[in-house]
């Protein structure tokens, strides 16, 4: 029979077959853990006397609670301290390995686990951490999971889990200059809704998801859980292949030839159905970015502000009208004449090092516009040393942007960077929620390319609309 992608994995993975109404028991074969997610699952095996079935599998790092400047000192937020030195007593009471601030392989947990060559294709990854999909560019089945799975999963390596539906993400054609990964998702999201995958499995498929780096579809199914999906999947293929290859954890010898020889057979059948099925138009897609407070309340670039009046639907209208009143936008005003006081780049999103490189192209010559401040945060120690060795540090410092040391940073609201109330933010982020980058912050979510042109800008941006003047 002809079987989807994440039939494939699932199937795979079944240790023991749920009778009727009961779920399927999985195996798991990574468990990445976090600072946020992990104490009470830690504090759990411990009252229960037992210990990790598989330490092995298993890989923590310091991210959401951690500053990103004066990382020498200790953190001066009571609740973030503790959160950090939990997980650092936990991992070392229950023999986890753990990258603590200051590693040279600390980061943000979904690009730490690519970066490693832990993620790979065919495997099931779990994360106390809606961004898990991220991990499902691989061709894992990579998804976020509740506390008290986390220490299911610690317990036994394995996981009760219900069936999903599929649904197929055809993006075909090739993409604009200018247009990348952040706006096909956004423009994804936008057309399903933030409820439009939920129960779905996504399987991104077509020449132009095809044609994506690594990163680039890493940033695809980073946001697959804002359109409510379970997970997010691209087929492994040759740039997978490319990708994991060398790295400290990818299969060496004859292990990598098996390995590649049975993640080649991983793609989805010719035949198979999906449940589900929605086609984008690669070539028409332009930047995209967000006018209100959910991932999907979302427009080209060139377009303005939307009027909720003219929105049919009750439920989206009210949505609307309490999106304009929080994000303190009028109807009607075009998106690129949005002021914004803050540019982040950064986050599980759009932290890794092509993004970093795209923004510095941008930059590159230009100035910061007056009264906006750029936050330029690699998601992972590893990635910061990559963008030094290629001098973007100096790119960014030299147009007057702040370059930081690794974590969630100004993605969410738990660290020291975060905005003020009323503060606008251009952010390469996946969350626009009320608050979700400090209380009263506004955010727009925009692309690494947006990002640079807005901060030098000032206004919501593409690197189109930088002219000469723009120089320095
Ligand atoms: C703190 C954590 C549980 C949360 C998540 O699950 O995604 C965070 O990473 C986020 O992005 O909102
Ligand atoms: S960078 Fe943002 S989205 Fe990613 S794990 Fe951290 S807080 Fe969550």
């Amino acid at each position: 029979m002809s079987r989807t992608l994440a039939e494939k994995v699932w199937e795979a993975h079944v240790v023991r077959h749920g009778s009727g109404a009961e779920p399927d028991l999985l195996y798991i074969d990574l468990h990445l853990l976090h600072e946020v997610t992990s104490p009470q699952a830690f504090d759990g095996l411990r009252l229960a006397g037992r210990r990790l079935r598989r330490p092995d599998l298993t890989i923590a790092t310091e991210d959401h609670n951690v500053p990103t400047v004066d990382i020498e000192l200790p953190i001066a937020d009571p609740v973030s301290r503790t959160q950090v030195e939990t997980l650092r007593r936990n991992c070392a009471e229950f023999g986890v390995r753990l990258h603590p601030m200051g590693d040279a392989e600390q980061g943000i947990v979904h690009v730490v686990g690519p970066q490693l060559g832990l993620t790979q294709p065919g495997m099931t990854v779990v994360c106390g951490d809606s961004h898990t999909s991220t991990h499902g560019a691989f061709g894992a089945l990579a998804f976020g999971i509740g506390t008290s799975e986390v220490e299911h999963v610690m317990a036994t390596q394995t996981l009760p889990l219900r069936p999903f539906k599929t649904m197929a993400i055809n993006v075909e054609g090739s993409l604009r200059p200018g247009v990348t990964a952040k706006d096909v998702i956004l423009a994804v999201i936008a057309k399903i809704g933030t409820g439009g995958g939920q129960g779905y499995v996504l399987e991104y498929r077509g020449s132009a998801i095809s044609a994506l780096s690594m990163e680039a579809r890493m940033t695809v199914c980073n946001m697959s859980i804002e359109a409510g999906a379970r997970a997010g999947m691209i087929a492994p293929d040759q740039t997978t292949f490319d990708y994991i290859k060398g790295r400290p954890h990818a299969p060496s010898g004859a292990d990598w030839d098996a390995a590649v020889e049975y993640w080649s057979t991983l793609a989805t059948d010719e035949g198979a159905e999906f449940d589900a099925e929605v086609t984008l138009d690669a070539d028409e897609l332009t930047p995209f970015v967000t006018w209100g407070t959910n991932p999907g309340q979302g427009l080209p670039l060139g377009a303005s502000v939307p009027d909720p009046e003219a929105i049919a639907d009750e439920n989206e209208r009210v949505a609307a009208e309490k999106a304009l009143s929080y994000m303190g936008l009028e109807a009607g005003t075009p998106l690129r004449d949005i002021r914004v006081d803050t540019v982040f780049l950064g986050s599980c999103t759009n932290g890794r090092i092509e993004d970093l490189r795209a923004a510095a192209d941008v930059l590159r010559g230009h100035h910061v516009a007056d009264g906006v401040r750029m936050l330029v945060v690699p998601g992972s120690m590893r990635v910061r040393a990559q963008a030094e060795t290629e001098g973007l540090h100096e790119v960014f410092q030299a147009a007057g942007a702040e370059w930081r040391q690794a974590g969630c940073s100004m993605c969410l609201g738990m660290n020291p960077d975060q905005l003020k109330p009323g503060e606008r933010s251009a952010s390469t982020s996946n969350r626009n929620f009320e608050g979700r980058q400090g209380k009263g912050g506004r955010t727009h979510l925009v692309s690494p390319l947006v990002a640079a042109a807005t901060a030098v800008r000032g206004t919501l941006s593409s690197p189109a609309d930088l002219t000469p003047a723009d120089l320095v």
